[in-house]
């Protein structure tokens, strides 16, 4: 029992975290903290959003984290209620169907299971848009309809924390204020979205866990799981590591946009998911992502102003396409442009 008694989330519910594994060394940021505007939480913020990019987010002692504590535990039963319909039910609100990016996403894996069914990986993508009513909503499936306010609340208290973070790193970024915060408003379309990841039981496949390697494409990322199988490869070994999950808070991690705007000087790291270790790996994982991007009109260049301004331009940066965010989304998605770890010569090899 903590000081926010029991049950705070069903974490106990599932079979424990080994003890002994290595895990990766993200620090953790307590959100209340960065509320008060205390300097040395501010400083550890900027530090691991420059040397590791991804963090624990403490969540416990605000308002604003506690919901999205609750929220999230809610959003999970909607996601597994969801991932028990029929599949003749879920593929109506396929991508397909609705919307190049948003909408419910499953992917075979070529692998065969002890009762010869497909193993199915799925996704979820419902839009922020829909949510705060920015846009005529998609369709969706009555389950997320029944849930509205859930979503409603969920997405307003994660776009919050998402503009308190860039707060503080545009306050360190020396950069003008509201320089990042203004190319993230609520009320403007963007690529921000809810994600329901489920992933079956699967034995580890090297092939495949190469194969999904990857860096968030948008802003910040702010993870909700429950089991390990989430690693990232550490830059100061290059080895892949597990990240532990911690009841009550989030992992946040930056993506590549923020590395864009910044020449570099802020990290997305690589990050993979794998089977979770044993003893969880007989349990089917669910994750729950809210990603939060810039506003779909705003270009992915460097910002003038500040540290950005001490960054010589390299090449890399001077051949890349000046595209919309919109555009970069879509066309990341579809795997047309690469990631920024794997653009050989770009902004990560500044480090
Ligand atoms: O499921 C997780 O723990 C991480 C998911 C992830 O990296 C993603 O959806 O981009
Ligand atoms: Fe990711």
């Amino acid at each position: 029992m903590d000081s926010n008694g029991p049950a705070l989330t069903s974490h106990p519910q599932y079979p424990p975290f080994p003890e002994t594994l290595d895990t990766a060394p993200l620090v953790t940021i307590s959100l209340a903290r960065l509320e008060s505007r205390d300097d040395a939480e501010s400083n550890t913020l900027f530090k691991a959003s420059r040397d590791l990019g991804f963090f624990y987010l403490d969540l416990k002692d605000s308002n604003i984290g506690r919901s999205i504590i609750s929220g999230a535990e809610q959003l999970k039963d909607v996601q597994q209620s969801f991932y028990s319909r029929p599949q003749s039910e879920k593929i109506q609100y396929a991508r397909e169907k609705i919307d190049p990016f948003f909408g419910y996403r499953r992917v075979e894996l070529p692998l065969v299971n002890s009762e010869k069914t497909p193993v199915l990986v799925e996704t979820y993508n419902l839009r922020k848009d829909d949510f705060v009513g920015n846009r005529e909503s998609l369709p969706c499936h009555p389950l997320i309809l029944q849930n509205w306010e859930i979503f409603q609340s969920y997405v307003q208290s994660c776009h919050k924390v998402v503009h308190l973070l860039l707060e503080h790193l545009e306050s360190h970024l020396q950069l003008r204020k509201g320089a990042l915060v203004d190319m993230h408003r609520l009320h403007e379309c963007s690529g921000d979205h809810v994600r329901f990841n489920r992933a079956p039981v699967y034995p580890f496949s090297k092939d495949l866990v190469k194969a999904g390697e990857h860096t968030d494409f948008g802003s910040l990322t702010i993870l909700m799981n429950w089991l390990g199988g989430l690693q990232i490869r550490l830059p100061s070994t290059e080895q892949w590591t597990y990240v532990k999950p911690i009841p009550g808070s989030a992992i946040v991690n930056l993506g590549d946009a923020l590395v864009k705007f910044t020449a570099g000087i802020l990290r997305s790291n690589v990050h993979r998911v794998v089977p979770p270790p044993p003893p969880q790996n007989n349990t089917v994982r669910d994750s729950l992502v809210y990603f939060a991007r810039p506003e779909d009109n705003v270009i992915l260049k460097r910002l003038k102003g500040g540290m950005v301004n001490q960054c010589p331009e390299i090449q890399a940066e001077k051949e890349e396409p000046e595209i919309t965010a919109a555009e970069w989304i879509l066309r990341r998605s579809v795997g047309d442009l690469k990631g920024i770890y794997t653009l050989k010569g770009g902004l990560e090899s500044r480090r």
